[in-house]
């Protein structure tokens, strides 16, 4: 879609905005064409004697009072217009917000977070200002400029006009070529600023990498370097329109002494009088603004369309997930997974190969394997956030992608090895799901999460502000607090992938053993823990040992310990591990 018709569907839509706007212009732009004649008939009166001194203030006084009702107009209009304008920007943030939180993870991972920030707050703005600022300026510039010629030829002298008016052709070939500049200089800045945001999001959200690998300095200069190139890119931009000025105020001198010299000579002849010769003049002066509205709506065109080829893509780019699901609630019926293999985008190697498995309502089911095995893709798998490119995932007898996506995560509750913490407070970081949920159940899902005693330790307990502004917690906390959210969710089914990594054994039994409790009081609930530690899984109706992608063991933790296999082999070095540390 192309920037105008972008924005004049937009007009559309909103079309009572802009036509209260423009009836306002109509009248500004009127009363602003008038003053020029009144001032050349009070001078042509003065000279001639012919108005008197009442007259005279009679007529100073409604030139004061169409001052007035000039401000009055145009300070509605404008506040009418940059609302409406606003609300442009506003839906093109909430689309693309919206695109965004309906991608999969493989696009997040194509696209660079610092990009993605720039389009949301500098492209939009662009296209806001080509929305706003530039239908503004280009509708009152152009009534102005119709008005303003109207008058001129057919209200003062045509000749005087005609000959005046001869350098005008030459400024608008210059706006032109201006103005394509001024687009491709837009695209370069807009990309600079973006490369500038990445480096900048990248080198703060790794600060601590940066530091510890002292290169600060590296970083430091780099982004000198960004910054450096950013704003020679603006410096392109502001010289390229730094040329209209130059190219109007030419023009407008030599139309100036076009109508001298023409115009002395037709006064001179008694043609014209000295009082439209001034009228004249100052006409000319207003045609400042129409050019001047010209050079800055092409600028501000220029800016507007290179954002929105940047944005453009964006919100055109597939969904890497579809939501063509209709079901809207969750069948009865197990979890499998038949024959389900899944490679990612530019690998050689599938991550998971031939993958079947079933898991019962109320079940438990252990996902062990040496790292790199495939354990974070089958949940990813199930959690949709990836498609299975072979065989089959299904959940109470309807494949995944049957249900609305939005069913399905209502459904699920994932915490990963990392979770991410929101610049709220505890309290707020916990009740993430479910926001309405009250004090005492946040506190009980703290409880069963082994978080609740840690919680209260801090200054402000439950109302602890995290994240940025707030209180670091360490690994292990954090991955308590997003289990005590997933609990509290209270969702069909719970994932658990690596999320008890950083909490010590003694801390992984009694969550373990909560989970248990729960899922006696709730029947129904399944729970699926992807761990390398063993003694998470061991308590497992099903333990699976993912190798390379495949399943290679499945059954009970008894039966696995009896096969003597990889689990075997595993269970017996953790135990040893967990009594040498004991002892
Ligand atoms: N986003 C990705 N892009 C490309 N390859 C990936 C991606 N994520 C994982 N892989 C690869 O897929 C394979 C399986 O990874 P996965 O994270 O599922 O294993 P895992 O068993 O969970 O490992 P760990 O126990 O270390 O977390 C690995 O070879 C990994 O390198």
């Amino acid at each position: 879609m192309g920037l105008s018709t972008l924005v004049f569907g937009f007009v559309r839509r909103h079309w009572g905005a802009y036509a209260a706007s423009a009836l306002m212009l109509i009248g500004v732009a009127a009363l602003t064409v008038w003053v020029p004649r009144k001032i050349g008939n009070m001078i042509d009166g003065m000279a001639a004697r012919t108005m008197s001194q009442d007259q005279l203030l009679a007529e100073i006084a409604q030139l004061i009072a169409i001052g007035v009702a000039i401000y009055v107009l145009r300070v509605n209009w404008r506040m009418r217009l940059y609302a409406a304008a606003y609300q442009l920007g506003l839906e093109l943030r909430a689309r693309f917000y919206a695109r965004l939180s309906n991608q999969g993870a493989s696009f997040f991972q194509q696209q660079r977070t610092g990009d993605l920030m720039a389009l949301a707050t500098n492209d939009i703005d662009a296209i806001e200002m080509a929305a706003g600022e530039a239908m503004l300026a280009g509708f009152d510039g152009t009534l102005t400029l119709v008005m303003v010629l109207g008058i001129m030829m057919l209200g003062v002298d045509l000749r005087l006009s005609l000959v005046a008016l001869l350098p005008f052709p030459l400024m608008a070939y210059a706006f032109w070529r201006i103005s394509s500049h001024i687009h491709s200089a837009s695209s370069d800045s807009l990309n600079r600023f973006a490369a500038l945001n990445n480096h900048v999001q990248e080198s703060l959200s790794g600060v601590r990498t940066l530091r510890a690998l002292g290169l600060e300095q590296r970083s430091a200069a780099r982004f000198g370097e960004l910054a450096g190139q950013a704003a020679d890119a603006s410096d392109a931009v502001q010289k390229w329109e730094a040329a209209y000025e130059p190219a109007f105020g030419l023009t407008l001198t030599a139309a100036g002494v076009l109508t001298l010299g023409l115009g002395g000579y037709l006064v001179w002849h008694n043609e014209l009088t000295i009082g439209a010769l001034t009228s004249f003049t100052m006409y000319l002066g207003q045609l400042i603004w129409p050019m001047f509205a010209a050079g800055w709506v092409l600028s501000l065109i220029g800016r507007g369309r290179a954002a929105l080829a940047r944005l453009q893509p964006m919100l055109d780019a597939p969904l890497s997930i579809d939501d063509h699901g209709t079901l809207e609630q969750i069948a009865p019926g197990p979890l499998a997974l038949r024959g389900v293999g899944y490679a990612y985008p530019n690998q050689d190697a599938a991550a998971l190969k031939d993958v079947s498995l079933t898991l019962a309502p109320g079940q438990t089911l252990g996902l062990v394997g040496p790292t790199g095995a495939g354990k974070s893709t089958l949940l990813r798998v199930l959690l949709r956030q990836l498609t299975a490119q072979h065989g089959e995932a299904t959940w109470g007898g309807h494949p995944l992608d049957a249900y609305a996506l939005a069913t399905l995560r209502g459904a699920q509750s994932w915490v990963p090895q990392e979770p991410f913490l929101f610049s709220a407070t505890l309290a707020e970081n916990i009740a993430l799901a479910r926001p309405d949920a009250t004090r005492a159940e946040i506190e009980q899902a703290a409880t069963m999460a082994a978080i609740h005693d840690d919680i209260t330790r801090f200054p402000q307990g439950y109302d602890t502000p995290v994240g940025e502004r707030g209180i670091t917690l360490s690994g292990g906390q954090r991955q308590r607090v997003a289990i005590a959210r997933a609990l509290l969710a209270d969702s069909a089914l719970l994932l658990l992938d690596d999320a008890l990594s950083a909490v010590d054994t003694g801390t992984e039994t009694r969550i373990l053993g909560h989970l248990q409790t729960l899922r006696r009081q709730r029947p129904g609930r399944s729970v699926i823990i992807a761990s390398h530690r063993l003694s998470a899984v061991a308590g497992a109706d099903l333990i699976v040992v993912l190798r390379e992608g495949r399943v290679s063991e499945s059954g009970t933790h008894d039966q696995l310990v009896a096969l003597g296999g990889w689990y075997a082999a595993q269970w017996r070095y953790q135990q040893l591990e967990a009594s040498l540390d004991a002892s």
